[in-house]
């Protein structure tokens, strides 16, 4: 469902991704780890048309959406979850989640995504600004869905985030791979996580992908020492 093949970011002078190459099934959750600078965000930015692409290839299935703006891409499939969740704190829960429906020239939250987030019904007329940042976090990932993406990108979901939100959140993501058949890519530092709800752990470093495992066969030890500073 999303295919990069050969990616180069660079900012300026300074080349972050190197020719990276990333599949991702419908229905597959890729996690993707790495320290601080390793190029996660990056990946995401550029995915998302952020920041430019200097060569190399984006796809959404069949389009190549490598030359499309960042609104082109939403409308092809692709939404973002940014890092530090970047909510607008000044609309309410409803307005929040509403602003992923223009991309769709849709008016009315569907009520499924109500179902995922229950949390987001009970405070739909409150104030963005004022949940916590666990429910800041389902917000975020509930406007993404509202854009009826087939490719969920989430930048270091758990940051800042208690554990008990953190499992349940984990739980979310699998139901939602499950029920809507997503190709979810999700940048991560917490391995426990990752290990939670990936069918595949990359580990990205200095901007290239240099360990690759099926979920079932991953070296915990060997991902943990590349996370390890
Ligand atoms: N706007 C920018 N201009 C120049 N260099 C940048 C810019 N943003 C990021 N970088 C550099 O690109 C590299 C990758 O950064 P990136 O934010 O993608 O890493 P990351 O893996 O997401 O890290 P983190 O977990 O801290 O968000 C780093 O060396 C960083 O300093």
């Amino acid at each position: 469902m999303l295919d990069v093949s050969k990616l180069v970011v660079a900012y300026g002078q300074s080349e972050v991704l190197h020719g990276l190459d990333l599949t991702v099934a419908p229905n597959e959750i890729v996690a993707i780890m790495g320290r601080n600078g390793m190029g996660k965000t990056t990946l995401m930015r550029a995915l998302m048309g952020i920041i430019p692409t200097r060569s190399g290839a984006v796809r959404v299935g069949p389009t190549d959406i490598t030359k499309l703006r960042s609104y082109e891409r939403v409308v092809e499939g692709i939404a973002y979850v940014p890092q530090g969740r970047m909510i607008f704190s000044n609309m309410t829960v409803q307005e929040n989640i509403e602003t992923g429906l223009i991309a769709r020239g849709e008016s009315r939250v569907p009520s499924d995504l109500y179902d995922l987030f229950p949390v987001l019904l009970e405070m739909k007329e409150r104030r963005g600004g004022n949940l916590s940042g666990g429910q800041q976090q389902q917000l975020a990932i509930a406007r993404a869905l509202a854009t009826k993406p087939k490719v969920l990108l989430l930048d270091e979901p758990t940051e800042g985030i208690q554990p008990s939100i953190i499992r349940e959140m984990g739980r979310t993501l699998k139901r939602i791979r499950d029920e809507k058949g997503l190709s979810v890519v999700v940048s991560e530092q917490v391995l426990s996580f990752a290990l939670d709800i990936a069918d595949r752990v990359l580990v990205i470093e200095n901007g290239e992908i240099v360990h690759e495992n099926l979920r079932a066969e991953v070296d915990e030890a060997k991902v943990a020492k590349f996370l390890s500073v």
